[in-house]
């Protein structure tokens, strides 16, 4: 018995790391399956999936972003030590999560097919129950009909709309890398974690945040590579690039493409013990990626609401926006994201009636990614660190 089962764990091995199929894909498709790349590798797949060949294949290059640089994290042994903590964290999570599948895929494959096992192979029928499609434009808001025919008949300026919903912004080995991140951050930083009330007396509900920032580039650089890729779709579909910032001093580098700017924020949110999130902006940020983690089953309520709300000299447009287009209101897919430009419309979660609602959402911003521990910062604070290589003191 005990050889029969140790016969199964190779096997299962074999089929996880060495799969004709597997070597079969795209290098690109390969290391979508593998999103945390070489920090969670294993001997037998290491020449599979490299953070050099997979950063190359999804133009992804963290070493461009000095996610270590000049982080004033108060690291709790301050040595290494939590860096190997959280990197076999994640490795375990990830291992852990093959071998589920793995067992499920073979009760499955046992149940259909008798003794066929020799023929199975384990990421081949994993494709076929969770696809890799392609991310796709789903939702405009406002539409870009809509938009235009106001432009020909106000004689008013084109103005782009303020959110794109993407379908399958995720796959669901990348959604579940983000779940495992946040998992460990939990376990061994939970400084990471905020219980995040908006407005001054908790009176605009909240949420709660496990900030990925940083963390999120460096141990899972293949989900943080996806989530640029949906704001990227959106971006070109929207054509937010030609957009000019009515506040000219918030965004000094326009709207650049998400594939070349930085993350300045990133969080697991999550709204046990909060009612529901009030009506704000994503203040000093170009767009937010929010990609949903649950399904609209999973919660009551929960909407996500947002109006197309434009500052500065653009109040005259916006308040002819606001009488033609009303809020739109919308639970999106699992793993879809909602890209808005993040001070241009304020948005809100409606009251959640129960269940779970999770999602992430990730802010870019015209500067560089912020390192792990630097939360949010704010835009102050980036050029102070400019000057003096010191996120806090300010002179
Ligand atoms: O969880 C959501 O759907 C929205 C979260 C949000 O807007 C925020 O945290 O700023
Ligand atoms: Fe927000």
């Amino acid at each position: 018995r005990e050889t029969s089962s140790q016969n199964k764990l190779e096997q299962m091995e074999q089929q996880i790391y060495k799969s004709p199929f597997l070597q079969s894909l795209s290098i690109h498709d390969r290391c979508r399956l593998f999103p945390t790349w070489t920090s969670s590798v294993a001997d037998d797949y290491s020449s599979l999936v490299s953070w050099d060949d997979c950063g190359t294949a999804r133009s992804y290059f963290p070493q461009n972003f000095g996610l270590f640089n000049g982080s004033t994290w108060d690291f709790p042994h301050q040595d290494l030590h939590w860096m190997y903590k959280l990197q076999d964290c994640m490795q375990e999570a990830q291992e852990e999560r093959l071998q589920d599948y793995y067992w499920n895929e073979f009760r499955m494959v046992e149940a259909n097919d008798g003794d066929e096992e020799d023929e199975f192979d384990f990421w081949e029928a994993f494709l076929q129950r969770h696809p890799l499609h392609p991310s796709t434009v789903g939702l405009e808001y406002p539409s870009m009909e809509i938009l235009s025919l106001q432009q020909q008949y106000e004689g008013t300026e084109l103005v782009p709309p303020v959110a794109i919903v993407v379908e399958d912004a995720l796959h669901i080995r990348e959604a579940e890398t983000l779940e495992d991140l946040k998992e460990c951050l939990q376990m061994h930083h939970s400084r990471l974690t905020e219980i995040r009330p908006f407005g001054q007396n908790y009176d605009n509900g909240g949420n709660n945040c496990v900030f990925l920032g940083g963390f999120l580039q460096w141990l899972a650089p293949g989900v943080a590579a996806q989530i640029r890729q949906a704001g990227h779709v959106a971006w070109a579909h929207a054509h937010w690039g030609e957009f000019v910032p009515p506040r000219q001093k918030m965004h000094p580098y326009g709207y650049k493409d998400p594939l070349e700017a930085g993350i300045r924020t990133s969080g697991h949110l999550s709204y046990e013990g909060w009612e529901a999130l009030g009506p704000h902006k994503d203040n000093d940020s170009l767009y937010t990626v929010l990609v949903m983690l649950s399904d609209p089953d999973e919660y009551d309520g929960g909407e996500l609401y947002m109006h197309v709300d434009r500052s500065g000299e653009q109040s005259e447009l916006q308040q002819r926006l606001d009488a033609s287009h009303p809020p739109l209101v919308i639970k999106p897919n699992k793993y879809s994201a909602v890209v808005f430009m993040a001070d241009e419309n304020t948005h809100q979660v409606l009251s959640i009636g129960g269940g779970d609602r999770q999602t992430v959402g990730t802010e870019f911003w015209g500067h560089g990614d912020a390192p792990f521990g630097i939360m949010r910062p704010s835009p102050e604070m980036w050029s102070n660190y400019q000057r003096n290589q010191d996120w806090w003191n300010f002179d």
